[in-house]
């Protein structure tokens, strides 16, 4: 599903007005009905209550509207509800003008809120409430909240009340999911058109939790335009990137894959890995590894072939006659988990740069080698794929920047890298990046804290590398393993919450996110 800025929204919705005739009080009351929606079920799992007090927060732009249109159904419907307005009635303009006239022409209860005297007036009500309504600001907020809105934001966040956010929680930014002092913290989001880039960009996930999409009649085909190039990652759209398996298959077409991985004391990213190439289905791995650990190996991954090289504990440029034999009949290689940083592995690195044709993996210490020169990054060109994983710290080495600037800049980061290097990058983080080198990027909403933990990169590595080997072209077998990993995560943190699960437990519930992912029916 495609994510916009502000912006492409406001174009998205000026195009179904002006080409289709939608009213745009039509899309605002369809908006309203799917908040209203919302609420209704929320309302009714409050069983204990008898009746449910909700409360309507807005404010005079048209997230306001919306708010002031919600709370005329609900009113109508007999439910227990209050608006408390940052706006006087005269300031409302067009639809959100016309839905404060129609709710007040209701009778609905009106409470303008200008200063600290209604803040103090208002906050024993505000701590009644069973559900809060955020419609003060969507996506024209410009900056920080006024002082006295941040006050009030504060104070709802200290209620017990379920918080439903309209569009977008008020005091996130839209386009960057940033915060400037406070912000209302929801339980949900119910969002129109398409998502916004503000919900799974920085502190956006955290504060709009979980995000409803509702079409509210946008025709499809001013949801699907090519001019926006951001998507989200949805269980529909990556079930579609898993191979297929037929009656015949075997492990010879299963794909074979090439792990180039471990040195000593680090055997056990090289093993999480192996593991995780097998929980996603890989039919042959073979792996080349240090003879310092190959034993190990040996026994850590029994289903895995080990390929053991002389040398050190780490492995140098004696690896690459051995890495150019299995490859000879592999479809994907990776290199990276645990590997260590021998500089004499770099013309290693560019041999399999400049000649391998299949697609290649660099993780971990392969990129922080490569990051001591990142112009072997040409030798791929035209050659095969490359995919690259990056977390922001690798990134950060790779782009010769601070950590905090890749962080600030996550998306625009790694866009124009994947474009400038060509390759498939996957920024990692709370919500992974995944560019491709057309320009176009995808967020993976998967995943939790959980997932910070040594070891879960290798598991994804590993993931990566068995759906290159079972045919999956690039960018969707890194789709579907950052996608995957995290759902995995999610299955864990249902039994043990965000923390205390492990990156073997993780690669091993791969197998299940994988299978729930095939029993999802097409929603
Ligand atoms: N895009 C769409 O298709 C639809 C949008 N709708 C709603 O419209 C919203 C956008 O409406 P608006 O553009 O009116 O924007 P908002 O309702 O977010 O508010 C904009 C108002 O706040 C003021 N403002 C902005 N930043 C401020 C700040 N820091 N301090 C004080 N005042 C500030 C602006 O001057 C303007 O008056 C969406 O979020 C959504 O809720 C819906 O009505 C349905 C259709
Ligand atoms: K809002």
């Amino acid at each position: 599903m495609r994510v916009v800025s502000a912006q492409q929204m406001r174009e998205i919705e000026k195009q179904a007005i002006g080409v289709y005739g939608i009213p745009s009080l039509l899309l605002m009351e369809n908006a309203a009905l799917a908040v209203v929606q919302e609420i209704r079920q929320t309302a009714t799992q409050m069983i204990f209550k008898e009746s449910c007090k909700t409360i309507i927060l807005v404010g005079k732009g048209n997230n306001g509207g919306d708010g002031l249109a919600i709370a005329r159904h609900l009113l109508i419907s007999g439910m227990d509800v209050t608006v408390f307005s940052f706006a006087k009635t005269e300031e409302f303009h067009g639809d959100a003008a016309l839905n404060c006239h129609l709710y007040q022409n209701a009778g609905g209860r009106f409470f303008l809120i200008e200063g600290e005297k209604q803040l103090r007036f208002t906050r024993l009500a505000l701590h009644q409430a069973d559900i809060i309504v955020d419609a003060i600001y969507g996506t024209g907020l410009r900056g920080a909240l006024p002082s006295l809105v941040e006050e009030f934001v504060e104070e709802v966040n200290q209620t017990q009340a379920y918080v439903i956010a309209v569009d977008i929680p008020s005091g996130v930014e839209a386009d960057t999911g940033k915060i400037y002092r406070s912000a209302i913290r929801a339980q949900t989001t119910v969002t129109f058109g398409l998502p916004k880039l503000g919900h799974f960009m920085a502190k956006g996930p955290e504060y709009a939790g979980r995000v409803i999409v509702d079409p509210i009649s946008i025709p499809d085909q001013f949801l699907t335009q090519e001019e926006v190039s951001t998507f989200v990652l949805t269980d529909d759209e990556v079930k579609t990137f898993l191979p297929v398996r037929t009656l015949q298959g075997h492990k010879g077409t299963h794909g074979k894959g090439v792990l180039v991985a471990g040195s000593t004391g680090m055997t056990g990213a090289a093993i999480l890995a192996g593991r995780s190439a097998l929980r996603s289905g890989i039919g042959l791995l073979q792996i080349v590894t240090p003879r310092s650990i190959a034993s190990q190996m040996d026994l850590g991954i029994t289903e895995a072939t080990i390929w053991s090289v002389e040398g050190e504990n780490t492995l140098g440029n004696q690896a690459w006659p051995v890495i150019s034999e299995k490859c000879r009949t592999a479809q994907a290689l990776a290199i990276g988990p645990g590997l260590g940083q021998n500089t004499d592995f770099i013309p290693v690195l560019e041999e399999v740069l400049r000649t391998i044709e299949f697609p290649v993996l660099l993780d971990a210490d392969a990129l922080n080698l490569v990051a001591q020169g990142p112009e072997i990054l040409g030798w791929r060109q035209g050659r095969g794929s490359l995919i690259m994983t990056p977390h922001p710290g690798e990134m950060a080495r790779l782009c010769d920047c601070s950590v905090q600037e890749i962080e600030n800049n996550r998306l625009e980061i790694a866009v124009t890298k994947a474009v400038e290097w060509g390759v498939v990058l996957v920024l990692k983080g709370a919500v992974t990046v995944i560019a491709s080198p057309d320009g176009r990027a995808f967020l993976n909403p998967t995943g939790n804290p959980g997932l910070g933990t040594g070891g879960t990169g290798d598991v994804l590595t590993g993931s990566i590398l068995a759906w290159l080997a079972q045919g999956v072209p690039p960018l969707e077998a890194a789709c579907l393993g950052v996608y995957l990993h995290g759902k995995a995560a999610d299955e864990l943190a249902r039994d043990f919450g965000w923390s205390g699960f492990t990156a073997t437990e993780v690669a091993d519930q791969l197998v299940k996110a994988r299978r729930s992912l095939e029993l999802i029916e097409k929603g």
